[in-house]
C-alpha cells in the first residue's frame, strides 16, 4: 500500500513525492513519465542510462501511442493495447483516453469491452484490481489492504453474473469495473489512485468457462444462499473499516441480488447500483427529452418497457416516481408503464412473478379492458396495438425483439415514436437503428445502449444518441464524493436525469439524437455533479454542505486533469513497511 503524496509549495506549484528511484520507478506505472522525465530528474531519480536520450512532452507521447493504436485494425486489439498502456504508465493512458474520448468510449467500454470480459482468460496480460473469492473468507480486510492504494474513495465491484446483457462471466466480469472506474477518471476526474476495481469472483455457472483450460477463476459453481450473504456482508463491513471514504458501486449483479444489496447497503454506507439507478436515470432524461421532441408532455407518455431485469425494474420505479411528482396517481399511474418479459405482461395473477416484478404488474381486468386476451399478452406487437405506447424501451438482452410489427405498429399511432434499444453490447440490442428508422419512415427517435453510427434514410441524417449510464454515474459519483454524501439518495439520481435533459440541445432534437454527444462528457459529467451536490446538499446527506456559488470551484479543484506531468520530488527510499517519508524539496 503506497501513499500517493502531492504536496503543495508556497508558490502553489504542485509536486509528487515519488517514492522509488531507478528501474523501479520506471516501470512504476503511477510515477512513471517514460521517456518525458527531464534531465534533472533522470540525474537525480537515478534514471540515467536508462532511457534514450532525447525528453519528450506528455503531448507527444500522447500523439505517438495514438498512432501506435490506431495502426490496430481488430478493437479488440485497440483494448488490449490501451490495456498495456494503463498498465505501463496511467498519466498518459488518461491523456490518451481523455484527447480521444469519443474515439476510445467504445473500445474500454461498451461493446469492445464486452468481449474483452469474454476473452479475459486467455488475452490476460497483468492483473489489475482485487480478486475476493471464497477461499478469502475471515480476511477480506486483509485483502482488501493489499490495494496498491491506500486512500481509496471509489470502488467498482462485481459479482460477474450478469456482465452486460452478456450473462455470466465469471472471472473476466473483472473488465467492467476496470472500464467502468478508467470513466470516472477520463471523464469525472476521480484520480486514478483512489479508485478501486474488485471482483467478488465467488464462482461461475458458465460451464463454458468451467471447462476452458485457460480460466482464471475461482473453479466452481456459484456460492449462492446464506455463503454468499455471509461472504458479501464480510466484504461490505471490510470496505467500512479499510476504506472508510470510500463509494461504492454495484455493477452487473444479477437481478435478484441487485435489489437485494441495494437496499441493505445502501444506508450501511455510500453505496448505489449503477444498472438500476444509473441507467434509470437515463431512462427518464430520454423521456424529459423526447417530450420536448414531440411535445407530448410527460405525464401523457405511455411507456412499454420489453425486459424487466435491473435496468428494466430500475427505469420503471424512476419513471413512475418522476410520473407522481407530475400528480399522476391510481389507475393513470399503473397504466402510465407497462412491462413485458419472456412470459409477457407482467399481471398480478401470475404466480411465477418476483418479488420487483410485482410492483409493476397490471391487475388482469385492465388488460381484458383492452381487449388483450391471455394469448395476445405475449405478443409484443399485439401490446404495442393494445396499449399505443408512444415509448418502447428494450432492456431485455434479446437481440431482434423489436420486430418490424412491432416497430410498424409503434409507428401506426406515434408520430414520433421514442424507441430505446438499450441492451449492450450491441450485438444484444432488441434491433439495429436502420431497421427502426426504415420501419417508423425515418420518425422515430432512437437511442441505443451502446453506440451507434448515424443512419442516413431517404437522404436525412439521423444522429443515434447513446442511451447510457456513462453520461450520469461519473456525475453522481464525483457529487456524492464532494459533497461527502452519507448516503446515495434515488433523488440524487433524479437529478442527474433532469440535468442530462439539460444538456440535450435543441440540435441534438432535431438531429434526432435524444442525447448529447459522448464528445462533451466532461462538461456534462461536471454539470451533473453539481447537479447532485446541491441536491444531496438539500436532502440532508451531505456532510459537506456546499453553497451554489462554491459548487464550481469545488468541483473544479477536485476534478484530475492530466494535462501535464507534475514534477517529481524524489523521497528518501522508505524501509519496507513503513510509512511514506518526508519528500525533499529542492
Ligand atoms: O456498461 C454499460 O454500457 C451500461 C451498463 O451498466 C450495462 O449495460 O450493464
Ligand atoms: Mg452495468
Amino acid at each position: 500500500m503506497e501513499r500517493y503524496d502531492l504536496r503543495t509549495e508556497p508558490s502553489g506549484r504542485k509536486r509528487l513525492a515519488v517514492p522509488y528511484r531507478g528501474a523501479r520507478l520506471l516501470r512504476h506505472p503511477m510515477y512513471t513519465k517514460g521517456t518525458a522525465f527531464t534531465q534533472e530528474e533522470r540525474v537525480s531519480l537515478g534514471l540515467e542510462g536508462l532511457l534514450p536520450h532525447s525528453v519528450t512532452t506528455l503531448e507527444q507521447q500522447s500523439r505517438r501511442v495514438y498512432a501506435s493504436i490506431q495502426r490496430k485494425t481488430d478493437p479488440l486489439e485497440k483494448y488490449i493495447g490501451l490495456a498495456a498502456l494503463q498498465d505501463r504508465n496511467e498519466y498518459l493512458f488518461y491523456r490518451v483516453l481523455i484527447d480521444h474520448i469519443q474515439e476510445f468510449l467504445p473500445i474500454v467500454y461498451t461493446p469492445t469491452v464486452g468481449r474483452a470480459c469474454q476473452e479475459f482468460s486467455h488475452i490476460f496480460r497483468r492483473a489489475r484490481g482485487l480478486w475476493i473469492t471464497p477461499e478469502h473468507r475471515g480476511q477480506i480486510a486483509d485483502v482488501l489492504k493489499n490495494a496498491p492504494f491506500e486512500d481509496i474513495r471509489l470502488i467498482v465491484v462485481t459479482d460477474n453474473e450478469r456482465i452486460l446483457g452478456l450473462g455470466d462471466q465469471g472471472v473476466g466480469g473483472m473488465g467492467i469495473p476496470i472500464g467502468k472506474l478508467a470513466l470516472y477518471t477520463a471523464a469525472a476526474g476521480i484520480p486514478p489512485w483512489q479508485t478501486l476495481p474488485i471482483s467478488l469472483d465467488v464462482g461461475t455457472d458458465n460451464m463454458d468457462l468451467l471447462d476452458d483450460e485457460f480460466y482464471l477463476g475461482w473453479r466452481a459453481p456459484r456460492l449462492r444462499g446464506p455463503e454468499y450473504d455471509s461472504l458479501v456482508e464480510e466484504f461490505v463491513q471490510a470496505v467500512k473499516r479499510v476504506f472508510p471514504r470510500a463509494l461504492l458501486q454495484w455493477e452487473d449483479f444479477k437481478k435478484l441480488n441487485a435489489f437485494r444489496l441495494l437496499d441493505r447497503y445502501r444506508k450501511t454506507l455510500p453505496s448505489f447500483n449503477d444498472d438500476i439507478q444509473g441507467t434509470a436515470a437515463v431512462g427518464v432524461a430520454a423521456l424529459l427529452a423526447g417530450s420536448r421532441a414531440t411535445g407530448i408532455p410527460l405525464r401523457q407518455q405511455r411507456v412499454l418497457f420489453f425486459g424487466s431485469g435491473a435496468a428494466g425494474i430500475g427505469i420503471g420505479r424512476l419513471v413512475r416516481e418522476t410520473l407522481r411528482g407530475e400528480g399522476l396517481e391510481g389507475e393513470a399511474l399503473t397504466t402510465a408503464t407497462a412491462h413485458l418479459d419472456l412470459q409477457g405482461l407482467l399481471m398480478d395473477d401470475d404466480p411465477m412473478l418476483d418479488p420487483v416484478q410485482r410492483a409493476f404488474a397490471w391487475p388482469a381486468e385492465l388488460a381484458d379492458r383492452m381487449g388483450l386476451v391471455p394469448d395476445r399478452r405475449r405478443d409484443l406487437e399485439a401490446v404495442i396495438r393494445a396499449y399505443q405506447p408512444t415509448v418502447l424501451i428494450g432492456v431485455s438482452a434479446s437481440p431482434g425483439a423489436f420486430t418490424e410489427g412491432a416497430i410498424r405498429e409503434m409507428a401506426r399511432h406515434t408520430v414520433r415514436p421514442l424507441v430505446l434499444a438499450l441492451s449492450n453490447p450491441t450485438s444484444k440490442a432488441e434491433a439495429k437503428p436502420e431497421d427502426i428508422l426504415a420501419w417508423s419512415e425515418g420518425r422515430a427517435l432512437v437511442a441505443t445502449g451502446s453506440p451507434s453510427d448515424a443512419v442516413t434514410f431517404e437522404g436525412r441524417v439521423h444522429r443515434i444518441g447513446q442511451g447510457n449510464n456513462v453520461f450520469i454515474f461519473p456525475g453522481v459519483g464525483l457529487g456524492a464524493l464532494v459533497s461527502e454524501a452519507r448516503e446515495v439518495t434515488d433523488g440524487m439520481f433524479a437529478a442527474a436525469a433532469r440535468q442530462l435533459a439539460r444538456e440535450v440541445r435543441d440540435d441534438d432534437l432535431e438531429a434526432g439524437s435524444l442525447f448529447p454527444s459522448t464528445a462533451r462528457i466532461r462538461d456534462i459529467t461536471a454539470h451533473v455533479a453539481e447537479a447532485v451536490v446541491r441536491e444531496a446538499r438539500d436532502s440532508g446527506v451531505a456532510n459537506r454542505p456546499l453553497e451554489d456559488g462554491l459548487i464550481p470551484g469545488v468541483l473544479a479543484e477536485a476534478i484530475w486533469n492530466p494535462t501535464s506531468y507534475l514534477p517529481s520530488d524524489p523521497a528518501p527510499l522508505r524501509p519496507a513497511g513503513t510509512e511514506a517519508s518526508m519528500p525533499i524539496f529542492v
